[in-house]
């Protein structure tokens, strides 16, 4: 690091030989000014360092080395007492601490060096006449914001840069500071958060999100499903539509739980063979269960690959179709229940809200690819390729809405994925994939699908909320226990509701008999 000099200013260049002559008196005395002024200015920007020291020191001074030794025990000691006692307010103070000393220590200290080897520095000649110099401006770090795995500086850009100059360097600066991944994000105006990933907070499996009602452990509930007077409480519908917005799947990469809309949009999960597709369309199907057992969602599922990777869940799936004739079968029909609901919600709302009479239909299909491209009957292809645009086009709103997996994400083999409103690119074999599945310049703003090793399968990229900046998330695991267990617990009560069995109670003598005779 050392080697690299960029702090320092151009030589000069001299132009004429000078012409002012001063007496050497004058010149001591400037220069003394001179350095008693970088001293001020190097103590003020490292004020944090100095006046630790300057602390550091005046206590050895008046209570001596073990003064100083019984102070940072008892620091310790009342640190240790707050984070047993409070370890919500402890922790921000620590990576609030954690933040300041890799500001001062990583990133200002190498700041300079790293702003004129990566051009995001401006250096401008100047001549006074005499000689050439060069005035030197630099980015401003305005703040840092640290945890575990990733700092997140907030940069004011100089004049004439823009996020993209920043996110083209992105890679020299992970170098230069030793990050595991350099992201950039630009603000609306002004300002760029540049976060540098240390850890990889995802190496490790995500354990699958608890749902809401997992404490209910009563098994599947029909009293509670249907319920007989057809009023299962409100608060309760109201809390699973409204949980169809964002299905808990995984984690983001900063710890924060990742979800995904189903109800009114589509998604699309793309990855290789092995990226954990399969992972992510669990992490759905465990997620809509409640409502599922509710009756507010119904699964139609569509298994191209001959039940392989869905049949487990069959008890949970209001339909379920394995071979492209009766895949093209279930598309028409929903289709068909898409229009006919189309015509009665027109003009009245402009998104259905799923009822147990009209619940919200899911048609989800593992390897669309085999719907679009590998289909070999030309009249079954044929009603596929008419059905699927459809549904994508109009589902939305009168809720038929798909969720699809595909391993290649190219355009000629599946057309219609730009309708996919929402769309996961998990692990990717080429480059530029990560492009398609997720708009152009997504690779390039940090959504590096193809370098996600395989031995983390389940990690992918996603965009959020129109913010182009993609966002490294993980699937939970979901294992077949679990999928065994939500099969049970959930799947859905027939239609009708649930008839009390009070046979015992009819058999030979009438209970209600001994009444009648003792009125
Ligand atoms: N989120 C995850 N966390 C940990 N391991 C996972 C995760 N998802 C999948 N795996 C593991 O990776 C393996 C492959 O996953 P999966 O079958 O879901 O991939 P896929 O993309 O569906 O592959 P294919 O397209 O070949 O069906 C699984 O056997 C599973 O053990």
């Amino acid at each position: 690091m050392s080697r690299i000099n960029g702090d320092q200013r151009l030589p000069r260049v001299p132009t004429r030989a000078d012409k002012v002559r001063v007496p050497v008196w004058m010149l001591l005395v400037a220069l003394a000014f001179k350095g008693l002024w970088l001293a001020l200015r190097g103590c003020w920007r490292h004020r944090v360092v100095v006046g630790s020291l300057v602390a550091v020191l005046l206590v050895v001074h008046r209570v001596g080395l073990a003064g100083l030794g019984a102070l940072v025990g008892g620091l310790a000691l009342v640190a240790v007492v707050w984070w047993r006692v409070h370890g919500r307010s402890f922790w921000p103070v620590v990576w609030w601490l954690w933040g300041r000393a890799r500001l001062t220590f990583v990133y200002r200290w190498r700041w300079k060096p790293a702003m004129v080897h990566t051009d995001l520095a401006i250096r401008m000649p100047t001549s006074t006449g005499d000689q050439v110099t060069f005035d030197e401006y630099f980015p401003r770090i305005r703040s840092i914001r640290s945890s575990r795995s990733v700092d997140v500086l907030r940069v004011e850009l100089l004049p004439g840069q823009t996020p993209a100059s920043w996110a083209e360097q992105a890679e020299a600066l992970r170098h230069v500071f030793r990050a595991r991944r350099c992201q950039v994000h630009g603000e609306t105006t002004r300002f760029v958060r540049v976060s540098f990933h240390r850890h990889d907070p995802l190496t490790r499996p995500v354990p699958p999100a608890s749902l809401d009602d997992d404490s209910d452990d009563a098994g599947p509930d029909p009293a509670g499903t249907v319920d007989p007077t057809g009023a299962r409480r409100s608060s309760d519908v109201g809390r699973l539509v409204a949980g169809l917005s964002a299905v808990p799947v995984g984690r983001c990469e900063d710890g924060t739980e990742w979800t995904l809309p189903v109800r009114g949009s589509h998604v699309l999960i793309a990855g290789a063979t092995g990226a954990g597709k399969g992972s992510v369309l669990w992490g759905l199907l465990r997620g809509l269960a409640p409502a599922v057992r509710a009756g507010l969602v119904e699964l139609w599922v569509c298994d191209p690959k001959g039940g392989m990777e869905l049949a487990f869940g069959r008890p949970l799936f209001t339909r379920f179709a394995t071979t492209t004739d009766s895949i093209a079968d279930l598309l028409d029909d929903a289709v068909a229940r898409m229009q006919s609901r189309t015509a009665v919600l027109a003009g009245n709302t402009r998104l259905h809200t799923p009822t147990t009479v009209e619940p919200l239909i899911v048609v989800v299909v593992d390897e669309i690819a085999s719907l679009t491209a590998y289909v070999t009957d030309r009249e079954v292809k044929k009603r596929i390729g008419a059905a699927l645009p459809l549904l994508l086009s109009q589902g939305r709103a009168p809720g038929v809405v798909i969720v699809a997996a595909v391993q290649d994400p190219r355009k000629e083999v599946l057309p219609f994925r730009d309708l996919f409103p929402v769309r996961v690119a998990l692990r990717m074999t080429e480059t530029d994939q990560a492009d398609l599945v997720l708009g152009n310049g997504a690779r390039e703003r940090g959504a590096r699908a193809d370098e996600i090793p395989r031995a983390l399968p389940g990690v992918g990229y996603v965009l959020h909320d129109g913010n182009p900046d993609p966002v490294r998330v993980r699937a939970g695991y979901i294992d077949d226990a679990e999928i065994g267990r939500i099969v049970t617990h959930y799947r859905p009560t027939p239609r009708g509701g649930w008839t009390p069995d009070i046979s015992g109670y009819l058999d030979d003598d009438d209970p209600f008999d001994g009444l009648d005779q003792a009125a």
